[in-house]
């Protein structure tokens, strides 16, 4: 069936809605004067069938390509054809031209108008401007949104939402989120120190309970080891159902456009319910707020509290913006905690240099985390944007060509869908130096080689760059921080592959060792 191309194209476009948009202006009015650009159909890329075109080759069983291996797949492409392929011939979707050149992608950032197109997760599209309008309005968010809506909702929340003075006030919060994290881990050890099988699902919590504090200024108490509150086990429950079901309706045929398959119900309820949830608590905070009037300084309102003043009297637009955190935010966040604390298990050198930086920084368990002294974390910081070269969690990002353009010598019509592959570049030797070898060093300033700036670009760029990336790195830096100052980390199993799930990261149980640290120890004691 024509199904699978558009799987193909929303795994790329995955975080629901991670593939972003946009549209240039490139060249393309001096293009028309030059005759050595080449036409669009000369576009180097495997060649359309009559009828069925590339379709076949992303069926089960025949098809050569593989979903869950597009990694390995985009490789090859770039091998076979070179630093532009075009994918043609599926029927049912635009073409896509898979970009393999940095310059070529900087130009194309660069050049973004102001609406940058979106090519949105059609089940949350149609949930956000069919099913629930009238709840939602205009006031959509920006996950499955694209156009003037995207623009007036992210015009209004992204001054707070990236503000480095707003995501300061989360240190301590966050910071605690971590520290159940880390108490967390030591209840659930075995006798060989070992964590179950589904420690991912413990990442999830942690991340669920992070953002929770920062979208909606609550403590959820995800990470308890009795969850009291049953608004919390329902917002799991939802979240979790989310996760599970929207992988099905956005890979899979999509019945669901026309009837109300089961999984489509399933969906529906969970994120009705993560909506209900949100609005109860943000709700609940605007209520606090006409309370608490004048109580609170202007420069301490949180995240919640300024977007709520944004629309005075009105908790949608709040509501909103927490649900769309919720529903990138968790899945993301985690699936780079389980890459890292993979790869520091997998290169033991590397988590000494670490754990050394971390204690000179907080040479005491008991020191509390501040901006400063992560702004002190530069190695720190080294391995989290080492691991997301080589291994970004969301495998390549993209635009909309909404105007004709020249790139790398052809003509590109308007509509095609460009596909930019981070994922094959910032493993290449021609952007990074012995690219296959962990080396967070290379992100060190001492570094004399600098990194061509759009080689590795794993939160986006530009109008449409990814909202919650302050909030992200604080997370993920606490934590790794706390597991690394708390732990020695080790990975006793086989060594695990890589895959699309749809995010990217490593397939199979994450059954780490976590051997306790003493407050005294260097790197190598406490090791087994
Ligand atoms: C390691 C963690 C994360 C990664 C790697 C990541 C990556 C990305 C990428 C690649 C995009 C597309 C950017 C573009 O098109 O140029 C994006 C968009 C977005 N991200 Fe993230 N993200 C992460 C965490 C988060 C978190 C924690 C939140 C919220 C709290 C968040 C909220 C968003 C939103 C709302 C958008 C859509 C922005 C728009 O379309 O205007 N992300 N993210």
């Amino acid at each position: 069936m024509l199904k699978t191309p558009i799987f193909y194209w929303r795994i790329f476009c995955r975080h629901r809605s991670s593939i972003s948009i946009a549209a240039q202006n490139i060249e393309n009015v001096s293009s028309m004067f030059n005759n050595n650009i080449k036409s669009y159909d000369e576009v180097p890329g495997p060649k359309p069938l009559p009828i069925i075109g590339n379709s076949w080759r992303f069926l089960p069983i025949i098809g050569e390509y593989k979903l869950e291996e597009i990694d390995i797949l985009s490789r090859a492409l770039n091998q076979q054809y070179g630093d532009i392929v075009k994918i043609g011939g599926i029927l049912g979707r635009p073409d896509m031209v898979f970009l393999y050149d940095a310059d070529q992608i900087e130009k194309i950032f660069r050049g973004e108008d102001v609406l940058p197109f979106r090519p949105s997760m059609p089940s949350l599209n149609y949930y956000k401007h069919t099913l629930r309008k009238e709840f939602f309005g205009d006031t959509c968010g920006v996950i499955a949104v694209h156009g003037q809506k995207w623009l007036e909702f992210r015009s209004k929340v992204q001054q707070p939402v990236l503000q480095p003075r707003i995501v300061k006030l989360y240190v301590e919060e966050i910071e605690e989120t971590a520290n159940s994290f880390v108490s967390r881990i030591e209840k659930q050890l075995d006798g060989n120190n070992e964590v179950g099988s589904d420690f991912l699902n413990e990442i999830h919590l942690w991340s669920l309970e992070s953002i929770a504090r920062v979208a909606l200024d609550v403590r959820l108490g995800c990470l308890d080891d009795v969850i009291t509150n049953e608004d919390t086990q329902l917002f799991i429950d939802a979240v979790n159902t989310f996760f599970k079901n929207v992988g099905v309706l956005e890979l899979k045929i999509p019945f669901w456009k026309v009837f109300n398959t089961p999984t489509w119900k399933t969906y529906v309820n969970s994120l009705d319910t993560i909506t209900n949830v949100t609005m109860k608590y943000v709700t609940a905070a605007l209520k606090k707020q006409n309370q608490m009037k004048d109580s609170t300084t202007k420069n301490n309102l949180s995240l919640l509290q300024r977007v709520l003043a944004l629309d005075p009297g009105n908790p949608k637009l709040a509501t909103t913006l927490a649900l769309d955190m919720f529903l990138v935010g968790i899945d993301t966040t985690s699936a780079a905690v389980a890459s890292i604390l993979y790869q520091l298990s997998q290169h033991q050198e590397v988590q000494k240099i670490l754990h050394n930086e971390i204690r000179s920084v907080l040479p005491n368990f008991n020191d509390k985390l501040t901006m400063e002294k992560i702004e002190n974390l530069t190695y720190l910081k080294a391995v989290i944007k080492e691991t997301l070269r080589m291994y970004p969690v969301v495998l390549g990002n993209g635009r909309t060509l909404t105007n004709e353009t020249e790139i790398l010598g052809y003509r590109i019509p308007k509509g095609v869908q460009i596909v930019f592959q981070h994922y094959v570049m910032s493993n290449s030797d021609r952007y990074f130096k012995n690219a296959n070898e962990f080396k967070p060093e290379r992100w060190l300033k001492s570094n004399q080689e600098k990194p061509h700036p759009f080689a590795s670009l794993p939160f986006g760029f530009g109008k449409r760059m990814c909202l919650g990336r302050r909030f992200a790195e604080l997370e993920i830096q606490t934590i790794i921080t706390k597991v690394i100052q708390n732990f020695h980390i080790d990975y006793k199993h086989e060594k695990l592959s890589y895959s699309v799930q749809p995010m990217y990261l490593p397939k199979g149980n994450l059954n780490f060792t976590f051997t306790k640290r003493d407050s005294e120890s260097d790197d190598t004691s406490g090791r087994s």
